[in-house]
């Protein structure tokens, strides 16, 4: 089955970053992809709040969700919206980072709402707090497609190995894992994060990812990948924008599996508590 990871760049404009995300999607359906992923935060990319308060919308308006779903249905393909920047009614006026897989008919089949934020001092120079924008999701998310079943997950996420984990036992053959990763995090930890994602719980990993500098002060360090559940890249996007198309073959879970059953050998133990479940 071909697949296709987007990158870009997007830019504090949501029309003209769904302009963008539109054109990769018929491009990578031209080429033959079933299921298209695109990034984190597909719509919008900002740092400044009052910003990201003008041009977010609420899920039921919103410009991206609208037009990819439309997209989505137009070439009859699948589509995991990595996330999209919302408004929400929450008192506190944070927003979601939210995730939806739509089918090929454009219907939304699920939504994940990024469980882990990144609230980070990355070194002196570059600090994130993700929690002071956006609040938090608490639900771990399965989703059933034609072709296998996938959790979902956002960027920060890919560092609980636990959440992973609980995806694959609830049935998952595909981890997604949008980004927008720091580029200092990036060329420290991204590929191996993922390779360790897939091998433990012997997924594919599908992770879109944003590149390059999308303002002066915020740069992302792209290298979208695709990791086969035995741990092999099998693509590696680069740091250019555009649409990379790949086939891949679910049969390779269960091999995987077979070879290495880690995700049947859970054995029960005492010692210290080891928190398996998110903690407040
Ligand atoms: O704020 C936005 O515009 C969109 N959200 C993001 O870019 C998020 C939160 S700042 N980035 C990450 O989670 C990077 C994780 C990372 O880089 C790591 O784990 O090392």
């Amino acid at each position: 089955m071909k697949i296709s990871v987007l990158q870009m760049t997007s830019g504090g404009d949501p029309a003209a970053n769904l302009e963008i995300t539109s054109g990769m999607m018929r491009d990578a359906a031209a080429q033959g992809a079933k299921f298209i992923a695109t990034p984190e935060v597909t719509n919008c990319i900002s740092l400044n709040r009052s910003k990201l308060v003008d041009v977010l919308q609420h899920e039921e308006e919103d410009l991206t969700l609208a037009g990819l779903r439309a997209e989505a249905k137009e070439l009859g393909v699948w589509l995991s919206i990595g996330s999209i920047g919302l408004k929400t009614n929450a008192a506190d006026g944070r927003f979601a980072n939210r995730s939806f897989l739509i089918s090929d008919t454009g219907d939304i089949v699920a939504r994940y709402d990024k469980i882990h934020m990144f609230d980070v001092q990355v070194n002196d120079a570059e600090t994130y707090a993700e929690s002071k924008g956006y609040r938090p999701g608490n639900e771990a998310v399965v989703a059933q497609t034609p072709f296998a079943t996938v959790g979902l997950t956002i960027c920060y996420d890919v560092r609980f190995p636990h959440l992973h984990r609980d995806l694959a036992k609830a049935g998952a053959e595909i981890l997604l894992v949008p980004a927008a990763f720091s580029t200092v995090t990036g060329a420290a930890h991204w590929e191996t994060l993922l390779r360790a994602r897939a091998i433990e719980t012997g997924c594919f990993v599908i992770a879109a990812a944003q590149t390059g500098q999308h303002s002066p002060k915020r740069a992302t360090y792209g290298h979208s990948l695709v990791v086969s559940p035995w741990g092999h890249v099998l693509v590696d996007a680069g740091t250019e924008t555009g649409a990379t198309v790949i086939d891949i073959d679910l049969a390779e879970v269960a091999k995987a599996r077979q070879r290495i059953p880690a995700l049947t050998h859970d054995r029960a133990y005492e010692g210290p508590a080891c928190p398996t479940k998110p903690r407040t």
